[in-house]
């Protein structure tokens, strides 16, 4: 599969993707039949229309895909955009799905100074580096990163940092392991991201999608 009219959707394989399948549905995209099979190996599906195919990749991949022109269109978070802050990327939708925040978060019992405005250097765990030092820096404070790529909740129990930066929602995972949150950093949601050389070549075709996500995401 791949001809110049192709079409490939980049969606994120991980828990988002329950949220992000009834819109594809309801913009008329239908996969077939072996992305509902738990069985099936295959990365890059057909669907009910000729030219478009889906692919389902790690939700950072999916930033990746996109920029790179290797799918012309996407469903990532705002975390992951922003990390990679890739120039390629357009984001005209905000789906209104995968609802979080990232925040930075430290143990309940840490005796030192909580209140951020009083720190000069951070060293912190998390699957946001970039980000994460931007943030900072912003602040006068230079971050120093552990970049992990999940489970960033053990870093401060077995000692790797002090804090960490990461997604809360319900913030079950952070009392689970018993972190606090000082500090929220923004609130994130799933976008429709497009590739911007694409946008440009097939403006048409890929405007009237983006217009379908709209229109879908209003009538919800
Ligand atoms: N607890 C959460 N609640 C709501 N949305 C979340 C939550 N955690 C993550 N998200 C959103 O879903 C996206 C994918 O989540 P995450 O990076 O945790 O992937 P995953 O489901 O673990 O799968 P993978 O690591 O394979 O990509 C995140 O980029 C974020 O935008
Ligand atoms: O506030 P909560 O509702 O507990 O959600 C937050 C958790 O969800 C995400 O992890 P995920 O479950 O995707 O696993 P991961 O550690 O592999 O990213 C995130 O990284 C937090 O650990």
């Amino acid at each position: 599969m791949s001809s110049s009219d192709e079409l490939v959707i980049a969606l994120p394989k991980g828990r988002i993707l329950k949220e992000v399948m009834p819109l594809i549905r309801s913009v008329g995209i239908e996969p077939e039949a072996a992305f509902d099979d738990p069985e099936s190996r295959l990365l890059q599906f057909r669907t009910n229309h000729p030219n478009i195919s889906i692919i389902r990749v790690r939700s950072f991949d999916v930033a990746t895909f996109v920029a790179f022109g290797a799918a012309q269109l996407g469903v990532a978070g705002n975390d992951v955009l922003l990390e990679f802050d890739y120039p390629e990327i357009y984001a005209p939708v905000d789906l209104d799905i995968g609802h979080c925040y990232i925040a930075v978060a430290q143990p309940e019992n840490l005796e030192d100074d909580s209140d951020p405005s009083h720190w000069s250097h951070v060293r912190i765990a998390t699957k946001y580096p970039n980000l994460t030092h931007k943030y900072f820096a912003a602040a006068g404070i230079q971050a120093e990163c552990i970049k992990l790529s999940g489970a960033m909740e053990l870093a401060p129990s077995l000692g790797l940092c002090r804090r960490i930066v990461d997604l809360v929602s319900s913030g079950a995972t952070l009392r689970a392991n018993g972190l606090v949150e000082v500090e929220k950093i923004l609130d994130i949601t799933s976008r429709l991201v497009v590739n911007r050389a694409a946008l440009k070549t097939r403006s048409i075709e890929l405007n009237g999608w983006v217009e379908k996500f709209r229109e879908a995401i209003d009538a919800s």
